[in-house]
């Protein structure tokens, strides 16, 4: 799949968060809870090389709860904290920063076994596009979060917002650009709203969308759209686009426009709490 990334974009954006990863002691993994697999950077790891790191599983009120769990069990089986979030309605974050709290304890074990000074610890989300990195920090940051100051040799205007006396947040949050592998990769991106409409064919999207919702959830597209049956995906949409009015002259259906009305009503969860991804899926893409 090609997509054009801004190759110079992204390698400035990368040697940024490389910059300010030096001065940061945890890092903050926040991927989407519906596809945990696409959404993760494989550069990630490098990246963060021997730090601390949390897994957020964002917008966990859009994925299937059960899923869910079992992504957090699969993290927890390697040996990773990884937590379903909300950061609209702030669900699990308190559950969120009582991990980094655990992860921050480690660190400064570490501080103090080295004979270095004790100061409060530093934290920072990334993330690839659309993710709710800003999301996340508004929620942490709250409204009477007090701006730290600036550190030496972070760019000038970044700012560390203190959480509390023993944590602090790095404002700017690192973006990561997804990977993608294979095909299906990109179309569970556009579905979750990662990468623009524009880039990939509507219809191609809800194509693949409907596909994977009629094996993983048939009955939540059955009630969402009153269907007998689901079997071949463009039959679903034309029988979607017909009960919904998207029409064109002759009483055609405007694939185009049904395509359109899926995919947003998938995005946002009227379809149902669903995930793409579950850790049974192919291991393409999983942790090491
Ligand atoms: N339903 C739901 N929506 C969320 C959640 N977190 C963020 N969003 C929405 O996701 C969209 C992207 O959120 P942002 O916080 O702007 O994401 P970002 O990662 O900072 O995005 P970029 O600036 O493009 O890198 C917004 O429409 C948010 O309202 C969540 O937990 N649940």
């Amino acid at each position: 799949m090609s997509i054009n990334w801004y190759p110079g974009h992204m390698k400035k954006t990368r040697d940024l968060i490389e910059a300010n990863l030096k001065l940061v002691d945890i890092v903050v993994e926040l991927l989407d809870a519906r596809i945990p697999i696409s959404s993760k950077n494989p550069q990630f790891e490098n990246l963060i090389g021997g730090k601390k790191r949390v897994v957020a599983l964002n917008k966990h009120d859009l994925s299937d709860p059960v899923v869910t769990r079992k992504w957090v069990t699969y993290y927890k089986e390697k040996g990773i904290d990884a937590i379903p979030i909300n950061s609209l309605n702030g669900q699990g974050i308190s559950e969120l920063l009582g991990h980094v709290k655990l992860a921050s304890a480690e660190v400064a074990e570490k501080m103090k076994r080295q004979g270095r000074k004790l100061r409060p610890i530093r934290l920072m989300i990334i993330g690839i596009p659309n993710v709710g990195k800003s999301s996340l920090i508004n929620r942490l940051a709250g409204k009477n979060a007090a701006k730290a100051g600036n550190k030496p040799g972070v760019t000038k205007g970044k700012q560390w917002i203190r959480i509390n006396k023993d944590l602090e947040l790095f404002d700017t949050p690192g973006i990561l650009w997804p990977k993608i592998e294979e095909d299906m990769m990109g179309i569970k991106l556009a579905c979750s709203g990662a990468i623009k409409d524009e880039i990939l064919n509507i219809e191609d999207i809800a194509f693949h969308l409907i596909r994977i919702l009629s094996d993983k959830y048939p009955e939540a597209i059955k009630h969402r759209y009153q269907l007998e049956q689901v079997e071949d995906p463009v039959e679903i949409m034309e029988a979607i686009g017909r009960k919904r009015g998207c029409l064109v002259k002759g009483n055609q259906v405007d694939l185009e426009k049904a395509s359109r009305l899926i995919v947003d009503e998938f995005r946002k969860g009227i379809i149902g709490t669903i995930s793409l991804e579950s850790p049974e899926d192919s291991g393409k893409g999983l942790e090491e």
